[in-house]
């Protein structure tokens, strides 16, 4: 069995921080000495770009390559489609040919499975593989999740609304009945948390009461600033833009609380094998 652990970044409502936590739980993942792949399954292609890859149409092999390879019955090669970031992760490109790809994937045969034959070609490479996914619930969602072992839901406070989390969470619970029995939800990451608001605190505790048990709300919160965006545009994580910063110190934390529930599973997966 791979000790890999493949997390979906995933919410339905769009801008809400996936790509910039993406890059930077990467990154916090690499400096703590895991093996990292970012996988960017939006056509939109804002990981990649963010990445430091300003022409993703112009990449040779992207995840759309790979996948339209599997539809096809082809064989494949992901390794040759691998960019090394100088920042210690690896990256999975996506370009525009991904919405293309999203069309015909309905009439392919295990259309739901296919990002999981792709990240089972690479898993025994990696400690954790990190899936950004677009913003919808559409075919290329259900295969993230598909191919996960779990969920980290980013969100905004204030757009965390109880209808939206709903949706996914019943997104989440049908893939979970239908293909991917295993997956289970790390919890919810406030992102662009404005300082000297109560908005975040309110919000935790309504999730609290509402999921109880089910879902965490985690510790770390990342704070609203000008600095994320900036190492954005620079094609650079939070920790080589500004290190000192409050988003680095907050993204640092939350990699650090996303290693500790990847090595506690670890743990209990090795003493279930046991039994
Ligand atoms: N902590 C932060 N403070 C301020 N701005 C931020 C922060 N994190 C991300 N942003 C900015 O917010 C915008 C949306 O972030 P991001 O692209 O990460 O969201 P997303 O959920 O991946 O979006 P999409 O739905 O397009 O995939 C970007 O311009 C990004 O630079």
């Amino acid at each position: 069995m791979s000790n890999c652990k493949v997390i979906a970044l995933t919410n339905q409502k769009g801008g809400v921080g996936k790509t910039t936590t993406a890059v930077n739980l990467g990154v916090s993942l690499a400096q703590q000495g895991k093996k990292v792949l970012l996988v960017d399954a939006d056509a939109q292609a804002n990981l990649t770009m963010s990445l430091g890859y300003p022409r993703p149409d112009d990449l040779p092999i992207s995840l759309a390559t790979i996948m339209q390879d599997i539809i096809d019955d082809n064989p494949i090669d992901v390794q040759n489609g691998i960019l090394h970031h100088g920042e210690g992760v690896d990256l999975l490109p996506s370009n525009i040919e991904l919405s293309g790809l999203e069309v015909r994937l309905i009439n392919a045969i295990s259309r739901e499975r296919v990002l999981k034959t792709c990240m089972s070609e690479v898993k025994k490479n990696y400690d954790y593989v990190l899936i950004d996914c677009m913003p919808s619930l559409g075919m290329l969602t259900i295969n993230a999740l598909a191919a996960a072992d779990s969920v980290i839901i980013p969100t905004q406070p204030h757009y965390l609304s109880a209808k939206g989390l709903e949706l996914l969470l019943r997104s989440v619970s049908k893939v979970r009945r239908q293909i991917n029995p295993h997956l289970r939800i790390d919890g919810i990451l406030m992102t662009m948390v404005m300082p000297r608001t109560n908005i975040s605190k309110e919000v935790t505790a309504l999730v609290k009461s509402v999921y109880g048990q089910n879902i965490k709300v985690f510790d770390a919160q990342i704070p609203h600033s000008i600095r994320a965006v900036e190492a954005t545009a620079e094609g650079k994580s939070i920790f080589a833009y500004d290190k000192n910063g409050k988003v680095a110190a907050a993204y640092e934390q939350f990699g650090k609380e996303v290693a500790d529930i990847g090595e506690k599973q670890r743990n209990k997966n090795r003493a279930d094998r046991l039994r």
